[in-house]
């Protein structure tokens, strides 16, 4: 089976940091992976890396095997690689109905049509009702995103990046800041994922991860440090010495 992605010996300098170091790392096709690590550990660098926000020094980036290396962000995008938008890139005036509305179009190359026009495209229509049926976002539809609860702007971040229907999608702490009453929904999201989708979590939140994750990535200074079952993370000893016994904690973990 083909690799939905495939890292191979990427690495990232800026000025004498070395902040990704040889990072190899593939997903197939429906795997849940947690990618967690101290603070600075560079996964935020890894994740622009791969997204093609920030260029590799060396290595390459394969999206369903082929080599996007030298494509950028909206290439990629394209190629099915989604990252989770982040709330602060939602248009405060803009419904939810608007926003996925407005991916899909971007999905089918039709942003250049009038805007508007989507509430006469029955298709369309059809796609936005579900998406946000799914995310039980549905009595929101047409509320502007300012009058909307964090918790239900991350579930609208989730459902737009859905409209992009993509094959590898990148969650940055999907349930960071969602007061506790509304997590319960955001993790029933990420339970109903579709399951050929292949999605690489950023989590600090460990009770999280051990809930999400069938496998674990712990990056480190800029290097895979350990790669391997959820069950397994606690006990590693070179994941124990990077986060310098922090592990007595195990919420605190990541
Ligand atoms: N544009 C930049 N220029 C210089 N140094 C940078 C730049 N971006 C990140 N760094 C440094 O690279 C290292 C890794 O940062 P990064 O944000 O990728 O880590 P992280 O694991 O995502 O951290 P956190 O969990 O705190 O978000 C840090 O030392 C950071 O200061």
């Amino acid at each position: 089976m083909t690799n939905a992605l495939e890292v191979d010996n990427i690495s990232k300098h800026f000025g004498g940091l070395k902040v990704t170091g040889n990072v190899s790392l593939s997903l197939a096709p429906g795997d849940r992976v947690a990618l967690i690590g101290p603070n600075g550990a560079g996964k935020t660098t890894f994740v622009n890396l791969v997204t093609g926000n920030l260029s590799v020094d060396a290595g390459t980036v394969r999206l369903g095997g082929e080599d996007v290396t030298s494509k950028g962000p909206m290439e990629r995008v394209r190629r099915g690689l989604v990252r989770s938008f982040q709330v602060t890139r939602l248009f405060q005036d803009m419904t939810p109905e608007e926003h996925v509305a407005l991916a899909i179009l971007q999905r089918e190359g039709r942003t250049n049509r009038l805007f508007g026009d989507f509430r006469r495209m029955p298709q369309v229509l059809a796609e936005v009702d579900h998406l946000l049926d799914e995310l039980g976002l549905e009595q929101l539809a047409t509320t502007k995103v300012s009058q909307i609860a964090y918790g239900q702007q991350r579930l609208l971040e989730l459902a737009v990046a859905l409209a992009l229907k993509p094959k590898v999608l990148l969650l940055d702490e999907p349930a960071a800041g969602v007061p506790q009453s509304d997590t319960g929904r955001i993790e029933q999201a990420l339970a109903e994922l579709p399951a050929d989708l292949a999605v690489l979590m950023i989590e600090h939140d460990m009770d999280l991860v051990f809930r999400f994750a069938r496998r674990v990535i712990v990056l480190a200074a800029g290097e895979i440090i350990f790669d391997g079952l959820p069950s397994e993370v606690i006990e590693n000893a070179r994941v124990r010495e990077a986060y310098l016994g922090s592990y007595a904690n195990a919420s605190s973990v990541a």
